[in-house]
Parts: C-alpha cells; sequence; structure tokens
C-alpha cells in the first residue's frame, strides 16, 4: 500500500513540503506532494513525526517535571536546586539551548540513555548488553556504551556537536543533549550510576557532566543558561545541582576531590559563579535566587562548610579563601578561573562592587534606624571592668584612711565600710596604725608590706672599716665635790704645756682644749663638774672617754664625789682620781683612798684597779703624772677613729655672739672637719664659715677628738645635740626641717621608756628591765645606808635592785639628770624636792618617790617588782552638812535632820564626822532622804535627813563631811 506525500503530509498536520524534505532524509525518493510513498516508508515518517510531536511534549513536560522533580527532591532529601557534587543520584546533562559539549553518563549506567538526535554528527547508538529501548543511534552521536541497560535518548533535532552517549556500565537514564544543542556533551562516564540529565534546550555553552566516579546526582546547566558550565569532575561522590533557568554567566561545578555537596547558582543567577575547588571536601551552597552578581565558591584546600550569598544578593561574592594552614593551599586554580576574570570588564566589577556597597549602606542605615528608638531602652551591655587596683601596698606605719584609700585604688567610704565590720569606727582622715592598715587591706585582698620610712631627722651611721681606723686622743671630764680644785686643775693642765710663745695668745675660752704630752694629744671638756657630764649624757651623748675625779686631800669624799663616783660608773667610764692639794699640811691621802673604797674605787697599790694620782694643781705637782696616766688608760681602751670620712661630733657649747652670730664648740669624734663643709648640728644647719681652735686660732681643718669652735650656723643648737657633714646645704635644710617636725613628738614621747613603779612590772616581764637603778636622797647618811642595803636585798633572779647614787639632802637637779641619763627612780626619805625639781622631774619623766618610812619604801619597791603594787587613792570632799536636829527612829536608829552647807551630799559618798574640828567617826551613809523620799543626792542649801550606818551618836552642830575616793597614779 502506499499514500501521496499530501494525504501524509495532512494526516501528520504538517506541510507538503515538510513532509517532502524528511522524507528525503529518510532516503525515500519522492519528488513533489503528488508522489507516492510507499507504507513502509510512511510508517517511519509517521514514527518520526509523532517521535517528534511525542519528543517535543515529553521535553516540556520533562523540563516541569524536573522543576518539580527537583522541588519535591530538595524538601525530601534536603537538597536544594543548584549544581551538586559528590551526588549518586540522576545527572542531568545540559538542557536546550547548550551550545557545546556535554558530558553523558558512561559506563555502568543503568538509566535510559537517551541517544543524539537527528543532526548529530557523532553518535554512538547503545552499546552492547543494553537491555532498555534505545532511540538508536545518530550520526556522529555515541550511543550508550557497553554494558548499558537503560533507555538512552540520542542527541535531539538540532544537536550539531560531540555528544558521547552513556559508558559501559552505565545504569541510569541519562537525556542526551536537546534540539538547539550545538556543542560538545560528554555522557555519562564510566563508573557513573546516577541519572543524568544531559543539556538543556537553550543551552549553547559548554557542559562537561559527571566525571567517571562520579555516583551522585548531578543536574546540569538549566533552561536560559548560556554559559559555560563545568560539571563535577572526578572524584566528586556527592550531589550537585547544576545552574538553574535564568542562568547566564559562567558556572564552573565542584574540582576533583570534592566529596561533599554543592548547590550552585539559583534560578534569577546572572553573574559568575565558581563552584568549590579542588581539595574541597565540604558542603558549599552556591548564590541563591535573585543573585545576580559574581560569586567565587570555595577556594581550593578548603575544607569546612561554605554558605553562598543568599537570596536577593546581587553583589559580588568571595566564598571561602584558601589558609595555608588548609589542605590544598597552593593548588592552582583552575584555567577557568583566570578566564573568567579576564571576561570580567572593570567596569562591570566596578559597577557591582558600587552597587553592593550602595545596598548594604541602605541596609545598615535601615537596620540602625529601626534599632535607634529603641537603643535608650535596650539594655546596654555590661561592660567588663578590669580590675586595675593593687594587690600589693607599701605604707609606713601608718596612714590615714584617705592615703590607704588612694593607694589601694579604692573608695574611702570602701574602706571606711570595711572598718566598721571590723569594729572600728573611722573618719576619712583617721590615722590607722600598721596593723589595722594590714587587717584592712588583707581583708580587701590586698597584701600589704610596711616598710619604715627612713626619718631625714636621722643621719644614718657610716661603718668605718677597721683598718682606716686611726688611734685618737681621749676626751676627758674632770668632776669633783665644790672646791676640791677641779678648775685650778684645769688649768694647771693647760698652763703645762702651754709654749711661752703661745701664753700671751690664750685667750680663747671654747669649753674644751687639748694638750700635748711626749706626742700625744688629751682632749679635756673645760666645763668642770658634772652638769654638763650629766646633762649631755641625757641627751644621748657619750663623749667622754675618761673621768677624772678630784678629790681634796684634806676633805676626803664628800657628796658631790659620790655623785660623781656614780655618774662616772652610770656612764661606764674609767675614773682616774686625782688626790689634790697634796701640798697641804693636812692632806691625808691615805684616807682618802681609804674612802673611796667605800665607793668601789680601790687603788692599784692596794690590789684594786682605780689610778689614784696625788697632785698639787696650785703647785702644779705630778700633772705630767696625772696626764701620763690618762694616756695610759687611754691606750688600753683602743680609742681609735676614722680621721678620712666627713666629720660627725657632738656639741659642746653654743651661743649666740653678738659679732659672730651663732657659735657652738664643737669636738670631732669622727672624721675631719673642713671650713666650707655643711654641718648640720640638732636643727641648726649652715656651711661653716670658719673655725677656731682651743687657743683662738684659725685652723682649717679638725680631725677626731678635736674640739673646735665653728661660725656659720643658721641657729645655736643646744649642748649634746649630736653634729654632722652633710653633701649640700639641700639635704641639711631637709634634715634640720624634718628634725624640727619631729622635735614636738620627741618632747611629748620624752617620758615615755623611763622606768617608774608603776610600769616596773610589766616591764620586767618584757624583759626591758633587767636592771631597776634607785637614787637614794635621805635626810641622813644612816638612813641612805639603811636604805640602800634593803633594796639592794629585794634583787630576784629577773631584776636587780641597783643604787646608782645615794646622798644627804634634798632632791637636787644632778640627782634628777642623774636618774633621767640613767633611767632611774628616784627615793626620798624625810627629804623633800622643791616645785622647780619637781617640774624638772616631771619633764625628764623620772619618777620621784617620797617616804617617811623605810618600811613604806622597801614595800612599794618589793610591790612594784611583783606587779602588786596598791593603786593609791585621793579623797575628793563633795560637800558638808551641819547636823541641826537628831531624831531617834524606831528600828533605823538615829537619824540627824541636816542643812547641807557646802557642795552636795550623794547617797553613795562616804562620810565622816566632825566635831569641834576632830574627826570622830568615819562610815558609810544609811539613808539619805528628803522629807519621807529616798534621794540620790541633796544639793547645797537643802535640807535632809542623813543616817550613818552603825553610828548613832550624832550631836546638833556636827558637821557631816561627804567624800568619796578616787583612784590616781602614785607619783608622790
Ligand atoms: N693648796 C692648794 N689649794 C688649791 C689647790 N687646788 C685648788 N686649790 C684651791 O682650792 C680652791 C678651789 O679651787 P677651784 O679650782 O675653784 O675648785 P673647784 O672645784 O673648781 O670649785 P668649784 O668650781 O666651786 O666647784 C681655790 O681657792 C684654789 O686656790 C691645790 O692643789 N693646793
Amino acid at each position: 500500500m502506499s499514500i501521496r506525500v499530501h494525504e501524509l503530509a495532512k494526516e501528520l498536520n504538517f506541510s507538503s513540503k515538510e513532509i517532502i524534505s524528511r522524507l528525503l532524509a529518510l532516503g525515500t525518493d519522492v519528488k513533489n506532494h503528488l508522489s507516492t510513498v510507499d507504507e513502509k516508508d510512511a510508517d517511519r515518517l509517521r514514527g518520526q513525526m509523532k517521535g517528534k510531536e511525542i519528543n517535543l511534549d515529553h521535553s516540556e513536560r520533562k523540563n516541569s517535571e524536573d522543576i518539580k522533580q527537583n522541588s519535591s527532591e530538595t524538601v525530601q532529601e534536603g537538597r536544594t536546586p543548584e549544581t551538586r557534587h559528590g551526588t549518586e543520584g540522576r545527572p542531568q546533562g545540559s538542557r536546550v539551548g547548550t551550545d557545546g559539549r556535554t558530558s553523558t553518563p558512561r559506563s555502568v549506567s543503568q538509566g535510559q540513555p537517551q541517544g543524539s538526535r537527528p543532526s548529530a554528527q557523532t553518535n554512538q547508538g547503545p552499546r552492547p548488553n543494553t537491555p532498555g529501548p534505545s532511540q538508536g543511534a545518530r550520526t556522529g552521536a555515541q550511543g550508550p556504551r557497553p554494558g548499558y541497560q537503560g533507555q538512552p535518548s540520542g542527541p535531539r533535532p538540532g544537536y550539531q556537536g560531540q555528544s558521547q552517549g552513556p559508558r559501559p556500565g552505565y545504569q541510569g537514564q541519562p537525556q542526551g543533549p536537546r534540539p538547539g544543542y550545538q556543542g560538545q556533551s560528554q555522557g555519562p562516564r564510566p563508573g557513573y550510576q546516577g541519572q543524568p540529565q544531559g543539556p538543556r534546550p537553550g543551552y549553547q555553552g559548554q557542559s562537561q557532566g559527571p566525571r567517571p566516579g562520579y555516583q551522585g546526582q548531578s543536574q546540569g546547566p538549566r533552561p536560559g543558561y548560556q554559559g559555560q558550565s563545568q560539571g563535577p569532575r572526578p572524584g566528586y561522590q556527592g550531589q550537585s545541582q547544576g545552574p538553574r533557568p535564568g542562568y547566564q554567566g559562567q558556572s564552573q561545578g565542584p574540582r576533583p576531590g570534592y566529596q561533599g555537596q554543592s548547590q550552585g547558582p539559583r534560578p534569577g543567577y546572572q553573574g559568575q559563579s565558581q563552584g568549590p575547588r579542588p581539595g574541597y571536601q565540604g558542603q558549599s551552597q552556591g548564590p541563591r535566587p535573585g543573585y545576580q552578581g559574581q560569586s567565587q565558591g570555595p577556594r581550593p584546600g578548603y575544607q569546612g562548610q561554605s554558605q553562598g550569598p543568599r537570596p536577593g544578593y546581587q553583589g559580588q561574592s568571595q566564598g571561602s579563601r584558601p589558609s595555608p594552614a588548609r589542605a590544598g593551599a597552593g593548588v592552582p586554580q583552575a584555567p577557568a578561573i583566570a578566564e573568567q576574570v579576564k571576561r570580567q570588564t572593570p567596569a562591570t566589577k566596578k559597577a557591582q562592587d558600587k552597587a553592593y556597597e550602595r545596598k548594604r549602606e541602605m541596609e545598615k542605615e535601615r537596620e540602625n534606624a529601626l534599632r535607634a528608638p529603641h537603643k535608650r531602652f535596650q539594655k546596654q551591655p555590661k561592660k567588663e571592668v578590669k580590675d586595675t587596683s593593687p594587690k600589693h601596698i607599701v605604707i609606713q606605719e601608718s596612714i590615714s584612711v584617705q592615703d590607704l584609700a588612694l593607694k589601694m585604688s579604692r573608695k574611702a567610704g570602701e574602706l571606711i565600710k570595711h572598718l566598721m565590720n571590723l569594729g572600728v569606727m573611722a573618719t576619712i582622715n583617721q590615722e590607722l596604725d600598721s596593723e589595722t592598715a594590714t587587717i584592712l587591706a588583707n581583708e580587701m585582698g590586698v597584701t600589704v608590706e610596711i616598710k619604715a620610712e627612713k626619718s631625714l631627722a636621722v643621719i644614718e651611721e657610716i661603718e668605718d672599716d677597721p683598718k682606716d681606723l686611726a688611734f685618737r686622743p681621749p676626751v676627758v671630764t674632770v668632776m669633783g665635790h665644790v672646791d676640791h680644785g677641779k678648775t685650778s686643775l684645769l688649768d694647771a693642765i693647760r698652763t703645762t704645756n702651754v709654749t711661752s710663745s703661745e701664753a700671751g695668745g690664750i685667750t680663747q675660752h671654747i669649753g674644751a682644749y687639748q694638750v700635748e704630752i711626749k706626742g700625744q694629744k688629751i682632749t679635756f671638756l673645760d666645763t668642770p663638774g658634772h652638769e654638763a657630764f650629766t646633762a649631755m649624757r641625757a641627751r644621748g651623748a657619750q663623749v667622754t672617754d675618761i673621768a677624772v675625779l678630784v678629790v681634796a686631800a684634806d676633805d676626803g669624799v664628800m657628796p658631790q664625789t659620790v655623785e660623781a663616783i656614780n655618774h662616772a660608773k652610770a656612764a661606764e667610764v674609767p675614773i682616774i682620781v686625782a688626790i689634790n692639794k697634796i701640798d697641804k699640811e693636812n692632806a691625808t691621802p691615805e684616807r682618802v683612798k681609804q674612802e673611796l673604797t667605800e665607793y668601789g674605787l680601790v687603788v692599784e697599790e692596794w690590789g684594786g684597779d682605780t689610778i689614784a694620782v696625788p697632785v698639787s694643781a696650785k703647785s702644779k705637782v705630778n700633772i705630767e703624772q696625772l696626764l701620763e696616766m690618762i694616756l695610759l688608760v687611754a691606750e688600753v681602751r683602743e680609742l681609735k677613729a676614722n680621721p678620712n670620712r666627713p666629720a660627725a661630733g657632738t656639741v659642746i657649747e653654743a651661743e649666740l655672739d653678738k659679732g659672730k652670730g651663732p657659735i657652738a664648740t664643737v669636738l670631732v669624734s669622727k672624721g675631719t672637719l673642713n671650713v666650707g663643709d655643711v654641718a648640720v648640728a640638732g636643727c641648726a644647719f649652715g656651711k661653716i664659715r670658719a673655725m677656731l681652735d682651743d687657743k683662738g686660732r684659725r685652723v682649717k681643718k679638725a680631725g677626731p677628738a678635736m674640739p673646735v669652735e665653728i661660725q656659720g650656723l643658721s641657729e645655736v643648737p643646744e649642748a649634746g645635740e649630736p653634729f654632722s657633714v652633710v653633701a649640700d646645704e639641700k639635704l641639711a635644710r631637709q634634715i634640720t626641717s624634718a628634725r624640727t617636725a619631729v622635735r614636738k613628738v620627741e618632747e611629748s614621747k620624752r617620758t615615755v621608756g623611763k622606768v617608774s613603779l608603776e610600769d616596773l612590772f610589766d616591764k620586767i616581764k618584757e624583759g626591758e628591765i633587767k636592771e631597776l637603778n634607785i637614787i637614794i636622797k635621805a635626810d641622813v647618811q644612816g638612813s641612805v645606808e639603811a636604805l640602800r642595803q634593803s633594796l639592794v636585798r629585794l634583787s630576784t633572779d629577773e631584776v636587780r635592785v641597783n643604787p646608782i647614787h645615794g646622798g644627804v639632802g634634798a632632791i637636787n637637779e644632778n640627782d634628777i639628770m642623774l636618774a633621767s641619763a640613767s633611767n632611774a627612780i628616784i627615793i626620798g626619805f624625810n627629804v623633800r624636792a622643791d616645785s622647780n625639781m619637781k617640774a624638772t622631774a616631771d619633764l625628764e619623766g623620772v619618777d620621784l618617790r617620797f617616804y617617811r618610812v623605810i618600811y613604806d619604801a622597801i614595800e612599794d619597791v618589793k610591790a612594784a617588782m611583783t606587779g602588786l603594787l596598791d593603786p593609791t587613792f585621793k579623797e575628793v570632799v563633795l560637800g558638808r552638812a551641819e547636823v541641826r536636829q537628831v531624831f531617834k527612829v524606831p528600828k533605823a536608829g538615829t537619824v540627824a535632820g541636816c542643812l547641807v552647807t557646802e557642795g552636795k551630799i550623794l547617797r553613795s559618798a562616804k562620810v565622816r564626822v566632825i566635831r569641834d574640828s576632830i574627826v570622830i567617826h568615819e562610815g558609810e551613809m544609811e539613808s539619805l532622804r528628803r522629807f519621807k523620799d529616798d534621794v540620790k543626792e541633796v544639793l547645797e542649801s537643802f535640807e535632809c535627813g542623813i543616817g550613818i550606818e552603825k553610828y548613832n551618836d550624832l550631836k546638833e552642830g556636827d558637821i557631816i563631811e561627804a567624800f568619796t575616793l578616787e583612784e590616781e597614779k602614785r607619783t608622790l
């Protein structure tokens, strides 16, 4: 059976011309519409034309199905529509409009491959062992490869490129290049098991399908895609979704080594997108719908999770960068990137950047505007305050609350609060002792170091190297009883060594002088008596090396002789006895020696160690022998000093000279004093303008033990004050101002540390007192001795009672100075001290005690030593009442009706009854009433009733004196 062309055209609803051309293409020889076509050829054409219709329908349906399928897959499998890598599902090849190459699935595919369509130049049909339906091999197209079991669709009509069909082993349903495809398409590769979809209609670029080893689902470029798309590369095993409809840019799929999930550009994307790079193994989400910019996916070496630009994004996005620390760093980028960069014109890039920045700014502004109204209500994130307060501070012995707060970088209020918790109520200016400050600071987490600041007032002692020390002259003080010849002896000594040339020049008297004997010098303090000696000792200055005790051979040991002995002993100064006036006829030196033994001074010839030299000041007998003895003692004492250092010494005397200003005689004890030196003496300081020696001669320097008068001090220092040479006047000024500041404090503390019977026990307990020094003054010597012996017997293992001086007569200033210098108490037996002496004793902090019974004195000292000293009580008279009437009250006894004449009568007071100025009774009050009421007190001019406990012998006219006993310090 045959059919004419026009009938066939009518049947198939095509033009005759179309049918003719198609028939010709099928190899049927037709010339015009009247030509006949046998049934076989007609069927072929019918099949073809119907196939086209079906194919076209199918293609369209497929597209919509793809979209549906993709979206459903997205929901079901959590996949989003983009180019994926590492997939094991269906790969979709290039879509309509593809112009390039597409790699179709290879062997192991088991799907339904669609072979190349008409117009395909190279098409290989289904391979052997392909069990599924195949639409035959087209010209130039390679069909499904051996092992293919699916239904491959060959290259589609309009296909002009090279298409490689599914490779052997392919089992999926590959769709080959679609109509309009003009590029090269490579079908699924061997090992592929998914469903790749080839390039779709409209695709004109180059598309590389899944590579060998690919096992996932890959969706190729979608309709509308006109760029270059590189599909998943070898090694890819994930899911990859290719560019979506509307995509017109360049898309590079996942690179070799990629094993994660990658979502390619979304619909609406028109930019350039570079997929994950080699080495990438994580999950990468490409640009989202609405994205129109440039997107560069994760870079080589990236192994993490990367999310590309989100919907609405239109700018340029650079994905994760390679990190040198990450795997794959340094892996070169595919040439596609360079190509892509080349294609991107600077103008486009700039425009895109600007657009992106503008959009970002607008978004920021909008966000800020939205946030702004709520800003003030928003809780500001609490700023973490870095604690910069110190954890360790250094304080001195006391510090005010304010200063401590400053040091701790805390608020004073905070400290006060802590102090309150510690039970200390303090104000901001309150001084805290170091102990309290330490506890407080520790409580607040701060450690404290107490560093007593070196007071400028005290000049530090310079320790001399023993090898620098050299012998120095001894300093001698002459002491003795009145008129025993002290002054005469000093004069004799001075004149003994004065040469004739010097004789006329001896006009100067500076309080001290030096003599030279046998090439050795001796310094004498030219102040007879012990006033200066003790005064200087009381100030802590010990300048005397040797004491010369002058005892008149015709008078013997006298009270002041004893005083002198005791002073010297207290100062631990060796004594040389000068038995004077031996020229006198009634001189009895042996008796003097005898008497001295009573005071512990045994002369050498009697087996003792006291040197006694019989002299005559008047006749200048044995003066040199005395001096030699002094040198001998000095030699034994090895008196040495370093002459090569800044000078230091003691002020011997000082006065204000009308012409010279303040002048002071100083005794250099160490170092060498030079004119021009800056010296500090007590609170005075100044540059030494001039120096005079003991003979009034100007000198430029003064070595150890040399007395000199200095000029240039700012004020007159006190005798006994130390002096020192300092570096400069600035330092000198600082030192003296510091000394002036502490002087008041020292004066107020002057009595502190002095012993008294009240605190004797405490001081003994603290180990502060090992020896109780006592000065005994009595009306007669017998009492002195009796007391001395009784007190010495009170000595215990802990403390020794040491009567350092005993004498007859009133307590004088010397006694007080000695007590002050020796930290002694003074016991006066049947003697008194005048008010001046009491004041001096108070000033010096010396405890004065007066007794009329020896037993009381001994008991007091004993009690003080054992801590059992009873407090003394002072009677305080409160008032007086005169008895006006006496009542006999049954059960209550006698009650006196009284008028308070003086002061007041207290119920709690003690009372005494005085009749005719004689105290007839002392006792307790039993009752005090006003009318019928008991009262606590009755004031002057009021009447009251007074009952006395256990005393009823009251008479009119008696005086009832009310008094109390108040405890007081026992100072008298
Ligand atoms: N015969 C004699 N008389 C002397 C001697 N020494 C001193 N005198 C005399 O004793 C008297 C007192 O001498 P001073 O030197 O004043 O005695 P003093 O100890 O300094 O006296 P005060 O300063 O009052 O303590 C004077 O009249 C001296 O002349 C001496 O060696 N022989």
